[in-house]
């Protein structure tokens, strides 16, 4: 391949995925393999600038803007940050910064390199009134209302609210705050979790999931996963500060959320021994780190290094290479999840890994296993980057050897037999997973709807958990969650079993990515006391209120907040069962493929026998209906949004209307919306929006007309 072409092709390739990366949350390669690309690609440029192609991703931020929201400028470029691999080169670094410097004393500081978003937060007079992405360093996405719902995001700082002694500051009257979004691991695990227990594809890691997060249209959906958000910087035209670590002190006396991890390292050896001190025990951090940012701390300084194109002279990010380590892939277990998605699991030989003991590993899925190449017996790269689970990586093909076998993957479900299946993904392609479609009959689907129904949000059975339901399920207790209700003191004092020490627990079928636990020999008793307990929260669960119930039968992709929108649309049960598809669908927020999902569950009879049992035993099958009668069709097919504020009609009411007579309210200015009603103190980027892609924007009375 001649340079040219090495240069073409490299290029497009990193511009492909600095797409993927930054529009759609996705990284199909490691940073790591990102990286070294990317300096590949320099070096070549370097050595063949007639080559280089203006589009090249060397001289500009990665990310650029997107079209569903409005786009703000920067009052100063929001750049990236040049990063390393290598102690060796972090000395160059420093290097530079003596010579750009000229022999003039200077200090550092050294903060954890947060792996989220790049925010910017712009404050008048104390209050915040604009929030962006970095996009393409010049130019972001205006996503203020998504930023609003960051909790600890000071939403108005007054220097007199400081608690600390050093936030005498004075708040300047316009002023800029950059810092790192991100999910909290907690949190990320958390909405894997229920995105798993009603069926929605995961999440991959909580970087692209906080990306995607702070990309949604809806800020309902944002404000119901607990973005946070670490400052690490401060700008305004003025000069506030002297040094950045002033600026952090103040910062955090102003309220704003500082991560207390910084520290001032004298010289590079300082530095050194910080990122020595965090190399594993960023893990213990309640959010994922991928390195270390190095900052020189005068502002005077800062100025005098200046700038590249692309990044400052005078930071430079420390990347940690994800801990890694080779093992040998002894076999390969399959998991059946609570909707019936097969995982493989790499078994391992045991091998230290940031300081645990690691057997077992994700490999994903079938794509997955296909894209490594991996084969049973291989040694293979086990890594633990931003998530909790090690995963595989790759294969050392260097010490491959004959007796590799290749990994056959089951054709039939490993916990029911029946053939797998692969379906269809939101666009059109298949998915990754094959599924088990024996649903009612699989166990650990079963005992999964089972876990899903005694949940808190759902019926509130929880003194069930902990392999009491196996028991249940295994002596014939119980086969389904309606069998419950007709559980007696006879029936359930005194059952006793002891689950052997190994992994009978763990290789539940749960589908839950495999743990590190050393599986203890447990013993599962109901004594009168637990019996007692039991019974007891079955009887308080005939309570539960009605959205509690419909969440509770566990319908692919009702989670608890689809579950209140239909009830609050249908306010009963018979009302919802009688619902046809064309009415499900214009549900605020219910879209096609939940609809369609509900009136499947609905019009299977065995479904709606369980559903007659459960009324039968006294559960709740009304709620409180907040969406009136449909009195007309006359916005029939039609979507609708609305800004700003009404004389006739509170939101709520508003919404309603739009409800009562057929139509549909949308999320988001896009092509597809009909109308944006426009009240008073309308949104300005609504409207702008509305107005660039021609969408009609009608009056309140205009609306009024509409529906006569
Ligand atoms: N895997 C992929 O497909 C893929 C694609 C594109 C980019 N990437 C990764 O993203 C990197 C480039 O992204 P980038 O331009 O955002 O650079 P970067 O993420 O390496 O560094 C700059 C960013 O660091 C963040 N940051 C975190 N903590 C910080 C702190 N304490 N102080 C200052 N900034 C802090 C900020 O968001 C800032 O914008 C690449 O090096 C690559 O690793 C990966
Ligand atoms: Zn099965």
């Amino acid at each position: 391949m001649s340079p040219q072409e090495q240069i073409n092709g490299l290029t497009d390739q990193l511009n492909y995925y600095n797409h993927q990366y930054y529009q759609n949350s996705v990284s199909e390669v490691d940073d790591f393999t990102f990286d070294r690309m990317l300096e590949q690609l320099t070096a070549l440029e370097a050595q063949y600038p007639e080559f280089k192609r203006p589009d090249s991703p060397t001289n500009r931020v990665g990310g650029g803007i997107s079209k569903e929201f409005a786009t703000v400028y920067h009052r100063f470029p929001m750049l990236s940050l040049g990063n390393t691999y290598s102690e060796a080169e972090l000395v160059e670094f420093d290097n530079r910064v003596r010579r750009g410097l000229d022999g003039q004393t200077f200090e550092y500081v050294c903060e954890l390199k947060f792996d989220g978003v790049a925010l910017s937060m712009t404050y008048e007079n104390g209050v915040l009134v604009q929030g962006a992405t970095r996009g393409d360093g010049v130019r972001g996405d205006d996503i203020t209302a998504n930023i609003r719902t960051i909790r600890t995001l000071p939403l108005r700082v007054s220097d007199r609210m400081g608690q600390s002694p050093e936030a005498s500051t004075p708040v300047p009257a316009l002023f800029e705050v950059r810092g790192e979004g991100f999910l909290p691991i907690a949190e990320f695990e958390r909405i894997n979790k229920e995105r798993e227990d009603i069926g929605e594809p995961l999440l991959a890691n909580p970087r692209n999931a906080a990306s995607g997060t702070f990309k949604q249209q809806d800020s309902r959906i944002v404000a119901q996963r607990r973005l946070d958000c670490y400052l690490y910087s401060f700008l305004a035209d003025e000069e506030v500060f002297k040094t950045h670590e002033e600026s952090l002190i103040a910062l955090k006396g102003w309220g704003f959320n500082v991560s207390p991890t910084w520290r001032k390292c004298a010289d590079i050896r300082e530095v050194m021994q910080f990122i020595n001190d965090w190399d594993t025990k960023r893990f213990e951090l309640p959010l994922a780190t991928d390195g270390i940012v190095i900052k020189v701390n005068s502002y005077a300084q800062q100025r005098e290094l200046g700038y590249t194109a692309k990044s400052p002279r005078w930071a430079i990010a420390f990347k940690y290479k994800a801990m890694a380590a080779s093992t040998t892939l002894n076999h390969v277990t399959y998991q059946v999840g609570r909707t019936g998605a097969v995982t493989p699991v790499a078994n391992l030989t045991p091998v230290l890994l940031a300081g645990t003991v690691v057997k077992r590993a994700s490999l994903h899925n079938a794509n997955e296993i296909e894209r490594l190449g991996v084969q049973l017996g291989d040694t293979v790269f086990v890594e633990k980057g931003g998530e909790i689970i090690p995963k595989v990586t790759g294969v050392d093909l260097t010490k491959r050897t004959d007796a590799v076998r290749p990994i056959i993957y089951p054709t039939n479900c490993p916990a029911c037999q029946t053939p797998l299946v692969r379906m269809e993904d939101e666009r059109g392609g298949v998915q990754a997973h094959f599924y088990c479609p024996n649903e009612k009959g699989c166990p650990p689907q079963r005992q999964a709807r089972f876990e899903h129904f005694i949940q808190r949000r759902a019926m509130n059975i929880e003194s069930l958990g902990e392999g009491k339901i196996e028991l249940l399920i295994e002596r014939g207790l119980v086969q389904s969650p309606a069998d419950l209700y007709e559980l007696t003191t006879e029936k359930l004092l005194g059952l006793e079993k002891t689950y052997p020490a190994t992994s009978s627990l763990p290789d539940d079928g749960s589908g839950r990515s495999p743990a590190e636990e050393p599986g203890k020999a447990r013993t599962v008793k109901f004594g009168q006391k637990t019996v007692d307990n039991i019974l007891k929260a079955v009887e308080r669960s005939r309570e539960q209120p009605f959205t509690n119930v419909l969440f509770a039968l566990g319908i692919r992709y009702v989670g608890a907040t689809t579950a209140e929108k239909l009830v609050d649309y249908f306010g009963t049960m018979d009302a919802l069962m009688a619902a046809p598809l064309e009415v499900l669908i214009t549900v605020p927020e219910v879209g096609p493929r939940i609809a369609q999902s509900v009136a499947k569950w609905f019009a299977d009879p065995d479904n709606r026998d369980y559903v007659e049992r459960l009324r039968a035993a006294g559960l709740q099958f009304v709620g409180e209906r907040k969406v009136v009668e449909v009195r007309s069709d006359r916005l029939t097919g039609k979507t609708f949004l609305y800004t700003g504020t009404f004389a006739n009609f509170s939101r709520e009411q508003l919404e309603a209307e739009i409800a009562a007579h057929g139509g549909k309210l949308v999320s988001g200015v896009s092509k597809k919306l009909n109308f944006l009603i426009v009240g008073e103190n309308a949104g300005p980027s609504k409207v702008s929006k509305a107005e660039s892609l021609n969408v009609p924007m009608i009056s309140e009375d205009e609306f009024m007309a509409m529906l006569t």
